[in-house]
């Protein structure tokens, strides 16, 4: 498979090239050429497979030209080998029609893990044939930042510098960071939100010098990797409920979109989805655009849901491009209109085809805890700030005859404060995270400046190759 920029300015790459590139350097998202296909008999063949083997049998085709099916399945299989839970990715009925998937079992306790646990490896194969060495800059509202170290630490060819927004992340989420000591691992708390984070990532790769430099990859969304590696829990769940036979839904609380974009993804390759529900906190960017076309920015908000406290989503650039038919000039300058305005005149009839197939619901924080506790007491179920939006989403748009499923993005145990607010119950880290509260911390406050922070990742480079 060959890849394409959402701009249209950078060179068509291979799996293995924008694997290390993460950002196209036109600013662009790379997106596959074309969709791989299967045909309801291959889908119902996958029916049997084990998660790693499905995984690999949905990666493949994205990634053919520079991995062998015995080598992905490999790294599935090692990938997916520290999971706490035999089904990797349990589905639980919730109420009638809604189910829930849950996406926490791996080391750091959120869904970020699915994909990041491949990726470290992917990485470090690639890097090795290649006997090259990169440096990952990524930012993180809260999840993406541990997972990202936790598959990335102690990795000889990675260095990694995290960009966190100072003070808006858990204590739970920050630790898990911070206390993360190998010396190829650099946290910076940045003076500022997430959106913040994630621009100095990009204007990053923007600056060619200190991208060529430092030799720059991404381990947050903007790589397709991570999309690619997203996909395959959205079939595991689609194929227990019946797909390809029958019509599946899915509902996802939503920061960056691309959680919900693998899922669009899946439909693009032929899994019969039917509804596509994301829900959002107060920071509503999407759920007013899938409402009224409204995309304009407003000042972030910190909420009980600190991942998704987010006003640019970047992947939605990726859903543009294809319902704009794959215009890479008209994305370009919708993209660069959104940079300079903050607002973005989406054509009506990419409006009309994403709200079509996409809906969306927004909870503020006093009906995210009313809904955590309305849960508990129903179901005597747990489910975390951002998980809770994404079963209210579900929720409020079932339709009879197809099944919803709610993405669990989290483990309660992340956010120990909310949990208590709305249940009265602490939920208890797992035995390896039992000591986190007393374990030391590692990391320097930047303020939120592209020099300053360009200088620590230097400093940090530098301190890695001695
Ligand atoms: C727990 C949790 N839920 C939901 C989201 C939103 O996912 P996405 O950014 O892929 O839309 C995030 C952050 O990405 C998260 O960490
Ligand atoms: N919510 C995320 C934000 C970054 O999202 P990503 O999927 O693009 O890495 C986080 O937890 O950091």
């Amino acid at each position: 498979m060959k890849y394409v920029s959402t701009r249209g300015q950078a060179p068509t790459r291979s799996f293995s090239d924008i694997l290390l590139a993460g950002l196209a350097e036109d600013g662009g998202l790379y997106m596959p050429e074309s969709w791989p296909q299967f045909s309801k008999d291959e889908w119902r063949a996958m029916r049997s497979l084990s998660y790693p083997e499905l995984a690999a049998r949905i990666i493949a085709p994205f990634a053919e030209d520079s991995l062998t099916h015995e080598t992905l399945s490999k790294l599935c299989h090692d990938a997916y080998a520290r999971f706490d839970h035999a089904a990797i990715v349990p589905l639980t009925q919730m109420e009638d029609g809604l189910f829930v998937q849950e996406l926490f079992h791996g080391p750091t306790l959120a869904f970020k893990d699915m994909a990041m646990q491949l990726l470290g490896r992917l990485f470090d194969h690639v890097l090795n044939e290649r006997d090259e060495r990169v440096t990952i800059v990524g930012a993180t509202s809260g999840d993406t930042g541990s997972a990202a170290i936790e598959a990335c630490r102690g990795r000889e060819r990675l260095t990694v510098a995290i960009l966190h927004p100072e003070g808006r992340t858990s204590e739970v989420q920050r630790r898990q960071m911070t206390t993360v000591l190998d010396p190829n691992i650099h946290n910076l708390a940045v003076q500022g939100t997430f959106d913040d984070c994630q621009d100095l990532v990009k204007a990053m790769f923007a600056d060619l010098p200190f991208r060529t430099d430092m030799h720059l990859s991404a381990v947050n969304s903007i790589n397709w990797a991570r999309i690619a590696a997203q996909i395959p829990y959205y079939v595991y769940s689609a194929l227990q409920l019946g797909a390809p036979d029958r019509e599946v839904s899915f509902a996802v609380p939503t920061g960056n979109f691309g959680n919900v974009l693998a899922a669009w993804v899946a439909r693009q390759m032929g899994l019969p989805v039917k509804h596509l529900c994301v829900g959002s906190n107060r920071n509503d960017i999407l759920t007013r655009f899938l409402h009224s076309n409204d995309m304009s920015t407003r000042k972030v908000v910190p909420s009980l849901s600190p991942s998704m406290d987010i006003q640019v989503s970047s992947n939605f650039e990726r859903l543009l491009f294809e319902v704009m038919g794959r215009d890479a000039q008209a994305c370009a300058n919708l993209m660069t209109g959104f940079r300079t305005t903050g607002k973005m005149d989406v054509p009506s009839k990419a409006w009309e085809a994403i709200s079509t197939l996409f809906s969306g619901k927004e909870l503020d924080d006093a009906a995210t805890t009313a809904e955590i506790r309305s849960l508990y007491e129903k179901n005597r179920y747990l489910a975390d700030p951002h998980t809770i939006i994404g079963i209210a989403a579900g929720r409020a748009f079932r339709e009879p005859g197809v099944p919803m499923v709610a993405m669990a993005t989290a483990h309660p145990a992340k956010f120990p404060d909310a949990m208590r607010e709305a249940t009265g119950i602490t939920p208890a880290l797992p035995p390896s995270l039992a000591d986190l509260f007393e374990r030391e911390e590692r990391y320097r406050v930047v303020s939120n400046d592209l020099t300053v922070v360009e200088d620590a990742i230097r400093a940090s480079v530098l301190a890695n190759s001695r």
